[in-house]
């Protein structure tokens, strides 16, 4: 089943056309991956998936996202809804300066739960849930600011959890971290498509081949092609594509 189907998704920064005639189904609880060079419209994809280009000035979007089944350009529910549902999670680990404890408490809270007990153990779940709790159950009152980036990437994948999401974006989440603390981050995203479907832009082709299910390669705006990620890498359609899994450019 897909969890989100994108049909000829269009996307303007003012006149500067980013994306053209995007069309990619995601399927549940799987990996897809984005891969392409530098400017080609990753991002800007990932972000139209929750609508962070909302915030951008003069960004004008055509097309659809279904995300199950409704378009979430054309939906009544209110955009914080949305971003309930699709969280994300950036390149630069982003908690907040507070207590890690009030960081995976943060959106339960603005969603209305006050109970301390019931906010404790989404707190420790969702700590779990991101691999991170052995590390820091002794710490919870401790800044987030003062743990490792590995850690506070974890406590902000434990932050986007905390709310129930069904989707969880990652902008190159490893690329701000060394390769321990990436090899965990890897292994927990493996465990989290159980119950999360994940889309994530990488830099890394190797990252892509090693967790991703499906692959989307980007050019200049547009997809060129999009295979289950061990075809895309061995025997890929497009001359463009082998290109650029081989290292000819990019
Ligand atoms: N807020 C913005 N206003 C205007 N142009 C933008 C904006 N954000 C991105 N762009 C342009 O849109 C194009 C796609 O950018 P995007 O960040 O999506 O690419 P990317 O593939 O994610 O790149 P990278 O791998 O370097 O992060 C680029 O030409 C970029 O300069």
């Amino acid at each position: 089943m897909n969890k989100i189907e994108i049909n000829q998704l269009n996307l303007w920064y003012g006149q500067f056309q980013a994306l053209h005639d995007i069309v990619l189904d995601i399927p549940e609880n799987e990996v897809t991956a984005f891969i392409g060079p530098s400017g080609c419209g990753k991002s800007t994809l990932i972000k139209s998936l929750n609508r962070m280009n909302d915030l951008v000035d003069h960004c004008q979007v055509k097309g659809e996202v279904l995300f199950n089944g409704t378009d979430i350009y054309r939906m009544s529910d209110p955009v914080s809804a949305l971003r309930k549902k699709i969280g994300m999670v950036f390149q630069q680990p982003n908690p907040f300066p507070k207590s890690i404890y009030d960081n995976v408490a943060y959106g339960p809270r603005t969603h209305g739960i006050k109970d301390r007990k019931t906010l404790d153990t989404i707190v420790e779940k969702s700590l779990r849930g991101a691999a991170v709790w052995e590390e820091v159950k002794d710490i919870l009152n401790k800044s987030a600011l003062s743990v490792s980036g590995g850690q506070q990437q974890r406590i902000c994948i434990a932050r986007a959890l905390a709310v129930q999401p069904e989707v969880l974006l990652m902008d190159e989440p490893t690329s701000a971290l060394d390769p321990i603390s990436t090899a965990k981050i890897e292994e927990l995203i493996i465990n989290l498509k159980k119950n999360y479907t994940i889309v994530m832009v990488t830099h890394n082709m190797q990252q892509a081949s090693r967790i991703s299910d499906q692959t989307a390669f980007f050019y200049n705006g547009r997809i060129i092609e999009t295979d289950r990620t061990e075809r895309l890498f061995t025997r890929p359609a497009k001359q463009q594509t082998a290109d650029y899994v081989s290292g000819r450019f990019g």
